[in-house]
């Protein structure tokens, strides 16, 4: 066994993200840059990362893909050989708009794009109403990257609360999900980390959620908070609100031990549960 292909450095970068595209993508790049000198083999970037966060934004915002950001992301991580997930931007395709994350390899390669399954569309009266579903259309296809023995499936924020997405990906032989995401500060105290948990818990593999920073002058306010969790559930990093950069060591026998000591996954009563709903 090649013990070096089962550990993995992740930079994650909380960045501040204002309303000018320019300045969102080189600040992005900077910390691209700042992670790389700090050893990470891969690095992701939050949900919309160039734009800002808000339906009636992203037709401004949109690009496609391959467009102008994300031709700067690929020759970003061909120069410093590194992974790019490229955060999410909001991509035009033809008349449609889509909230999509895209990975870039280390010859600048496109190796992933996902475009966000689950659409934000909340309404929690006096508190925050959302519609992704307003300028957004929902994509319907799993994206998965290999990273050394890292096997990455990869969500975008709303999706973390859709177990069965985790679960799709467990089955498919994840061991890590990685989640731009930008919750707000009705459901980020409350769902945020109690969702990263539960997602690498039910599944037994590492979950890395990466936020914007908080901007509190902003027409959506982001959590902030990005984290990285265990296969056992425990919070490895999280940060605060504000724009921060971290890595994170990932070791894959964490995640091989917590599967043979509570092995869930060959315990599943489906027989059972099947009966019952076809009952
Ligand atoms: N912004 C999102 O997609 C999701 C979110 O904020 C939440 O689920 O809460």
């Amino acid at each position: 066994m090649n013990q070096l292909a089962r550990t993995l450095r992740i930079g994650c970068i909380q960045l501040k993200v204002c309303a000018n595209k320019t300045e969102n993508v080189a600040r992005a790049l900077n910390k691209i840059r700042e992670a790389k000198m700090k050893g990470a083999e891969i690095v992701s970037l939050p949900e919309c990362f160039n734009s800002l966060y808000g339906t009636s934004y992203f037709p401004e915002y949109a690009e496609p893909i391959p467009g102008e950001t994300t031709n700067l992301l690929s020759q970003i991580a061909k120069e410093l050989e590194i992974i790019v997930i490229g955060g999410t931007i909001p991509e035009r395709d033809g008349d449609k708009l889509f909230n999509t994350a895209t990975v870039w390899g280390k010859s600048g390669e496109l190796l992933a794009k996902y475009r966000k399954m689950h659409l934000f569309d909340i309404d929690i009266p006096n508190e925050i109403t959302f519609k992704e579903s307003d300028s957004l259309t929902a994509g319907n296809e799993l994206a998965i990257i290999d990273v050394k023995d890292f096997k990455i499936g990869l969500g975008i924020c709303y999706d973390i609360r859709f177990e069965e997405l985790a679960k799709l990906y467990r089955k498919q032989g994840c061991n890590m999900l990685v989640y731009p995401g930008a919750f707000n500060m009705k459901t980020g105290p409350l769902h945020w980390e109690l969702l990263a948990r539960s997602r690498a818990n039910d599944n037994q593999l590492f979950t890395a959620l990466i936020s914007p920073a908080r901007d509190v002058n902003a027409s959506y306010v982001a959590y902030g908070h990005s984290c990285v969790i265990d296969p056992w559930g425990k919070v490895l990093y999280m940060a605060e609100s504000d724009e921060e950069l971290f890595v994170v060591d990932l070791e894959l026998d964490v995640s091989d031990k917590v599967r043979s000591n509570i092995p869930i996954f060959s315990q599943r009563r489906v027989d059972v549960y099947d009966t019952i709903e076809n009952k």
